[in-house]
């Protein structure tokens, strides 16, 4: 039975839904790094909001963890790339909160305009300073939108509602989403010019961090006022002090910060500066949806094998898992074949996929191809790090799909090229779920793949299948079952044997001493 653990905080319906779900799971918060690396190898799952750590280290001792759930959307908390390194599936819940959050944006830009905060604490002590608080309105006003993708376009949204002119910042923002926001697409330059409010909405990358800083916020329009719903590091937050101490900014409200949880900042006690404690996603609505949907991709990743919302591996729908679980044996098969008879380095993976594979999501199976062709080289490959593993070594991946069955009603072809030259193998499932290779180096043959095999290529003469008989019996080796097969009779033959053993260095020596043999080769899957 899987095992997860939920290390931050979530509301109890994660927990119910692991349960109805068959998945055992302990709630432990507030977990020290080196407590959590105590106890992290006993499980399958980990479930986590922004708290948690998920550092190389604790992943380093992850030695069952097959996936990271986070109930949100930020992942700058998990080290994705050592994640994948791993072969951990990292997914959020990309849509869950964005409304939420969006609405805080909205609520800390009022907050801002008008003093709310401070006017509250001071009418708290009896105070009834009407005169001290002077607002500022919205409507008219330009909003600049950093990042217009799901919350921002959300605030984008709710500041037309309201009046206001948004401008907007994004590169990966195209000018037809821009006309259907409403919004302006600008360059960040002219965002900075004429915002008079900029709100941030932005993934905290190495593109982002500090866009607000110094020499920026120098840019921004006097009386500017800023508003962080996003990630702490997106601001230089001594930069911004200085900026609200000269006047020039006219007040922030932040509600995530570079170090959190923050118990100290340079900015704490201004009061121009209004604070909340990364509250973004703190509703019950995002909370329920968040939890739920976080509970059940990894429910469904750890039952059934589907993947959805993964930042390191293509989606597989809880439909298609129990369609691709055998392509996926076949595909790794395939993949594990080509690599074992590949000698020299991999300059490009093609892999066809004919007939009824074809109509199916064919992305994973390409992942576990690389994967099986990869594994032979190095260590520590699997599905998820194997696609990056292969751009890191420059290896072309491409994938072809074609609907129409040729003489299988389903076939996986994968062709390999080196500097050397270009191997092909195929492989189809017969009775709908059995692998079986039907290609190898354009050579057809029928086979099933065992864990010990002898692969053979020969000049197709008389004599040979006796003494290859002859070599294995005498050492002794069991043969399971043999197939032959040729381009035409008297030209290249190849010869699969599988034997109840391994098979020896030396024995595959003799053997590829004996007449007529081309190559031979080992192979164990
Ligand atoms: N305060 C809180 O509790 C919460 C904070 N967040 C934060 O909000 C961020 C945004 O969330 P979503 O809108 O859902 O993400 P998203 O991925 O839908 O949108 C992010 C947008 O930023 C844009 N972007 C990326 N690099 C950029 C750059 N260099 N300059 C300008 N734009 C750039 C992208 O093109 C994209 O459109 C999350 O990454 C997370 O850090 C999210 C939820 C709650
Ligand atoms: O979803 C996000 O990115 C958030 O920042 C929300 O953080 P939280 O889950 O409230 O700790």
């Amino acid at each position: 039975m899987p095992k997860v653990l939920i290390s931050d905080s979530l509301s109890p319906r994660a927990v119910e839904i692991f349960k109805e779900r068959g998945i055992e799971v302990d709630v432990k918060t507030g977990l020290k790094p080196d407590e959590l690396k105590a106890i992290i190898g006993g499980y399958d799952g980990l479930a986590i909001r922004s708290s948690t750590k998920v550092t190389k280290d604790v992943l380093a001792v992850a030695t069952n963890l097959r996936v990271v759930g986070r109930a949100g959307i930020g992942v700058d908390n998990v080290d994705v790339p050592a994640a994948t390194a791993r072969g951990v599936v990292v997914m959020n819940t990309p849509f869950g909160n964005s409304i939420t959050t969006a609405e805080h944006a909205i609520a800390m830009m009022m907050a801002l305009a008008r003093d709310i905060p401070e006017a509250n604490a001071s009418t708290h002590a009896g105070k009834w300073e009407k005169n001290r608080f002077m607002g500022v309105e919205l409507y008219g006003k330009t909003l600049g939108v950093i990042g217009c993708g799901n919350i921002g376009s959300i605030v984008a949204d709710r500041a037309l509602g309201l009046k206001m002119k948004v401008v907007a910042f994004d590169p990966f923002l195209s000018p037809e989403r821009a006309q259907d926001l409403g919004v302006e697409k600008v360059e960040l330059d002219e965002l900075l010019r004429r915002a008079d409010f900029i709100t941030l909405h932005t993934p905290l990358t190495n593109e982002t961090r500090a866009i607000l800083n110094r020499d920026s916020l120098a840019r921004t329009k006097k009386g500017v006022r800023i508003i962080n719903c996003a990630r702490g590091g997106l601001i230089v937050e001594e930069d911004l002090k200085a900026a609200i101490e000269s006047g020039h900014v006219a007040g922030a409200a932040l509600d995530v910060f570079a170090e959190e949880p923050a118990k100290q900042n340079g900015l704490f006690g201004m009061e121009r500066v209004i604070c909340t404690p990364h509250l973004g996603a703190s509703t019950t609505e995002a909370q329920e949806n968040v939890a739920l949907q976080v509970a059940e991709q990894m429910a469904d990743y750890l039952v059934s094998g589907a993947v959805v919302n993964a930042l390191n591996m293509p989606s597989v729908s809880a439909e298609d898992a129990p369609r691709l679980r055998p392509y996926m044996k076949l595909a790794e098969q395939l993949g594990s074949f080509a690599g074992q008879i590949t000698e020299t380095g991999l300059k490009a993976v093609t892999v066809e996929f004919e007939g009824q594979v074809a109509e199916l999501n064919t992305r994973p199976l390409t992942a576990v191809v690389l994967k099986g062709l990869l594994a032979p080289l190095m260590e520590s490959v699997n599905m998820v790090n194997a696609p990056v593993i292969a751009r890191e070594r420059e290896i072309k991946v491409s994938e072809t799909k074609r609907q129409d069955a040729g003489d299988y009603q389903t076939l996986i072809r994968v062709i390999v090229s080196t500097e050397a030259r270009t191997r092909t193998l195929a492989g189809t499932l017969f009775g709908g779920d059995k692998p079986r290779l039907v290609e190898i180096e354009d050579v057809p043959i029928e086979a099933e793949v065992t864990p010990n095999m002898l692969f053979i290529r020969n000049e197709d003469k008389p004599g040979f299948i006796g003494k290859l008989g002859t070599a294995l019996g005498d050492a002794g080796v069991n043969i399971a079952t043999f197939h032959l097969g040729r381009t035409a009779a008297g030209e290249t033959a190849i010869a699969l044997v599988c034997v109840d053993q391994p098979l020896g260095d030396d024995l595959v020596e003799r053997i590829r001493a004996l007449p007529s043999v081309v190559r031979a080769k080992a192979l164990t899957f």
